[in-house]
């Protein structure tokens, strides 16, 4: 249809040039008035051409893109013929319209019209191994009488919908800074994890889900109230408690990539500004173990090995407002203040959504600037598994809604503090040995009750040391 409107261009086109010749000789203004209104009479439609380069330019045009991207997902199904490509990442096929090709959309009732264009400029080299100049474009046609709602409505409707069809489908990305130039670099982001296997209880579940899909929707809220749209999370629990795991099920929700910031790599404020620079919007910046990559020590890994110098050590932060001054810390100057200086002015000045989210397991070591409101927007809790949490990693494991032993485990979780990480790791079994789901529910149970018992014990001996310091003090 579009393209029998076209050609019925070309002809009246034709008429003009004719008609122009003519003017010439006869110059006669009421002619002119009533063919401009037989033209429009036969031939009432406009057309918009969408060019793949711009003069000059070595890019293809963004709009180009996404309208070909637009076409293939809602309307190649119509062409007979098609062109096959595959994605920047080789792992997929993606059909677009041929060339010379038309397909029809509708858009609010009204019904318009997409042709694929090609034309082979003619070139003046006579060398044979050259490519032709090849030009193409995309060609709307549409009644002028909805001229309105096209221009302002339909083409950022295609746009947009071209847009967020390329970043649901595009290969996602896992950003480190391990290296000594301080750039990032990157691996496909392939993590399993969904918040419908993370084991949580519901409800706080759901609260976190609904934070993050009302901001990934809120553009207009914040440029209305004039804030940045960002957003920052601290996860904080014991370790093994499912904070990664956490960030891994937010990246696959939204579609985001993972910019992993390893602080202790970054040598000054100057490198980190650089390299935040670089992250683009529709991404989950994460900063690990906040309380002990801004002293830049490598703390946390003396803590594992050495339960006795964790007591010496509880205050990473607020000691070191500035890194560089510790012996150690001298090859490091980025300080606590560079970083959050960053993230709320720069940094904020950049278009597009971001999510910063910071984990910890020392909740309380942390420096109150540093978890101020209105910097981490929400404080998430992580904690010891939950006879809620049990239920979700139970189905994920053996595919078990229930079992005779779940109200026994129900009690023990109750008297015992154990992670996710360790009650996972028995359900594991089921797969990783011949262990049947009531060998692998038995072996927790006995954990639990260890557990249970070293718990008491460690109380118990509380108990005396504290007995013990007030009879001193007496
Ligand atoms: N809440 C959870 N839901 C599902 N699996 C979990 C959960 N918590 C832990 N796990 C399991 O335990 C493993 C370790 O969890 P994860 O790395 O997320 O812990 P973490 O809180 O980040 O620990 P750390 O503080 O040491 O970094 C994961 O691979 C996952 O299989
Ligand atoms: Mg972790």
């Amino acid at each position: 249809m579009g393209e029998t409107l076209g050609n019925l261009g070309s002809v009246m086109a034709t008429l003009m040039f004719i008609w122009a010749m003519f003017r010439q000789y006869f110059p006669c203004d009421h002619i002119e008035k009533y063919s401009h209104r037989l033209m429009e009479f036969f031939y009432p439609h406009i057309q918009i051409t969408f060019d793949e380069y711009g003069r000059g330019h070595f890019m293809r045009h963004e709009f180009y893109t996404a309208i070909e991207t637009y076409l293939s997902f809602n309307t190649a199904d119509q062409a007979n013929r098609l062109k096959a490509n595959t994605d920047k990442n080789n792992r997929s096929l993606v059909l677009t319209i041929d060339d010379g090709e038309e397909v029809e959309d509708e858009f609010e009732g009204v019904k318009l019209w997409w042709t694929s264009r090609m034309i082979t400029a003619e070139t003046q080299t006579s060398r044979s191994y050259e490519q032709p100049d090849e030009k193409r474009y995309y060609r709307l046609t549409f009644h002028k009488k909805h001229r309105d709602l096209i221009t302002k409505k339909y083409i950022s409707h295609v746009l947009r919908e071209g847009k967020a069809i390329k970043v649901r489908t595009r290969q996602r990305k896992l950003y480190t800074n391990n290296n000594s130039w301080s750039m990032w670099s990157h691996v496909v982001f392939d993590h399993p994890a969904t918040f419908q296997t993370l084991a949580m209880e519901a409800d706080k579940k759901r609260e976190v889900i609904e934070d993050l899909v009302s901001f990934s929707k809120a553009e207009d809220f914040y440029a209305r109230i004039g804030k940045a749209w960002k957003r920052g999370y601290l996860l904080y629990g014991p370790p093994g408690t499912g904070k990664s795991t956490m960030i891994a099920a937010m990246a696959n929700l939204l579609l985001y990539d993972v910019y992993d910031l390893e602080l202790t790599a970054v040598s000054d404020n100057t490198m980190l500004r650089k390299l935040l620079m670089q992250i683009p919007s529709k991404s989950i910046t994460v900063i690990e173990d906040i309380d002990c990559s801004l002293n830049l020590t490598g703390q946390r890994k003396k803590m594992k090995e050495n339960k006795a110098a964790e007591e010496e050590e509880k205050d990473p932060i607020k000691k070191q407002a500035k890194v560089g001054d510790s012996d150690e810390g001298e090859t490091s100057k980025v300080t606590l203040s560079g970083l959050l200086n960053f993230i709320d002015g720069l940094w904020s000045a950049s278009k597009g959504e971001r999510l910063i989210v910071f984990t910890t397991n020392y909740m309380e070591k942390l420096d109150p600037a540093l978890i101020r409101r209105g910097r981490m927007d929400k404080h998430i809790e992580l904690s010891y598994c939950s006879f809620e949490s049990f239920k979700v990693l139970a189905k994920n494991y053996l595919e078990l809604d229930s079992h005779h032993l779940f109200d026994t485990i129900e009690r023990l979780l109750g008297e015992s503090r154990v992670t996710p990480a360790d009650v996972a790791e028995h359900l594991m079994r089921k797969n990783t040995s011949e262990a049947d789901a009531e060998t692998s529910l038995k072996s927790l149970v006995q954990a639990l009750v260890m557990a249970k018992e070293e718990a008491m014990l460690k109380a118990k001996e509380e108990g005396k040391e504290k007995e013990s310091s007030a009879r001193e003090e007496d």
